[in-house]
């Protein structure tokens, strides 16, 4: 995509095409030999076949890493790869990552609209970028309402014209259901899952759904095996962290079993 075919180009294009070309090739050749096996499927796949996709990653298995290498490789060739994510602490983590609901230009009170759509018209600037896009990453995608994500295939069928899922982007949805799901005012447990991205009925036009399943910080560092049971059992709650006496009490069903030092 380039900028040629447009006169004026516009910021946002702009933006979007203004990536350092060597930076980022060398980034990817310094990487891409070092993604694991689950990785190395994901990034395979997905560089190559276009569809919507899922790639469920628990924290510190490499998600990052994973879509950061995505979108390096689609930007390198002069094409228009969008970062965002459902937060803005996670779209500061990816390059040129922005919040979804900056991005699509989602309404605030998605649970309370009925059919909420993005406030993005035909001829816009953020139109003319969804429509060049070639891909779409959405980190921690989890975390947000299954309207929002109807919402964005909805605008992006309509701006680009093709009535595939997502207008016929490869569309690359992050996340892990064990955390946090959409917040719902005063709602309950089964309010949340009945709003999160797996009751959408996009979520049966997922083409294909990757796991992350190697812990890349425990991996990378000595003490896997302890870091590894501790990174359980505080998933599970039944791990407190005393960090002032470096001391960790491990709870089973809320009764103090053990104290362990961490080293
Ligand atoms: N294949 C890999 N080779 C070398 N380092 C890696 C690899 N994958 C991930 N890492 C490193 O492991 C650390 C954790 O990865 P990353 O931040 O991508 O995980 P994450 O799944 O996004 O975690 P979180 O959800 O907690 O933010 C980072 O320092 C990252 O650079």
């Amino acid at each position: 995509m380039t900028l040629r075919s447009r006169q004026t180009p516009s910021y946002e294009l702009l933006r979007e095409c203004n990536y350092d070309i060597p930076k980022l090739k060398k980034f990817v050749q310094d990487n891409e030999n070092k993604l694991t096996i689950d990785q190395q499927a994901a990034y395979t796949y997905i560089s190559e076949n276009i569809g919507l996709y899922f790639i469920d990653a628990p924290g510190g298995t490499g998600k990052t890493f994973e879509l950061s290498l995505l979108l390096a490789k689609e930007r390198m060739n002069s094409r228009i790869a969008l970062a965002v994510a459902s937060s803005g602490i996670a779209a500061t983590l990816l390059e040129g990552g922005r919040t979804a609901h900056s991005v699509f230009k989602l309404p605030l009170n998605l649970a309370n609209t009925e059919t909420p759509t993005c406030n993005i018209s035909k001829g816009t600037d953020m139109a003319e970028v969804l429509k060049r896009c070639s891909l779409i990453v959405w980190d921690e995608c989890t975390m947000s309402h299954k309207a929002a994500l109807e919402a964005v295939d909805k605008t992006l069928q309509d701006i680009r014209g093709n009535k595939k899922v997502m207008g016929g982007v490869t569309f690359v949805m992050a996340g892990d259901f064990r955390q946090t799901l959409p917040i719902i005012e005063r709602g309950t447990r089964a309010n949340e899952v009945q709003a999160s991205i797996k009751s959408s009925k996009l979520w049966n036009q997922v083409k294909k759904k990757f796991q992350l399943s190697t812990n890349m910080r425990i991996h990378l560092r000595r003490d896997k095996i302890l870091m590894m049971k501790m990174m359980l059992l505080l998933r599970m709650k039944l791990l407190n962290v005393f960090p002032e006496t470096s001391f960790v009490w491990v709870m089973v069903r809320y009764v103090q079993i053990k104290m362990v030092k961490l080293t």
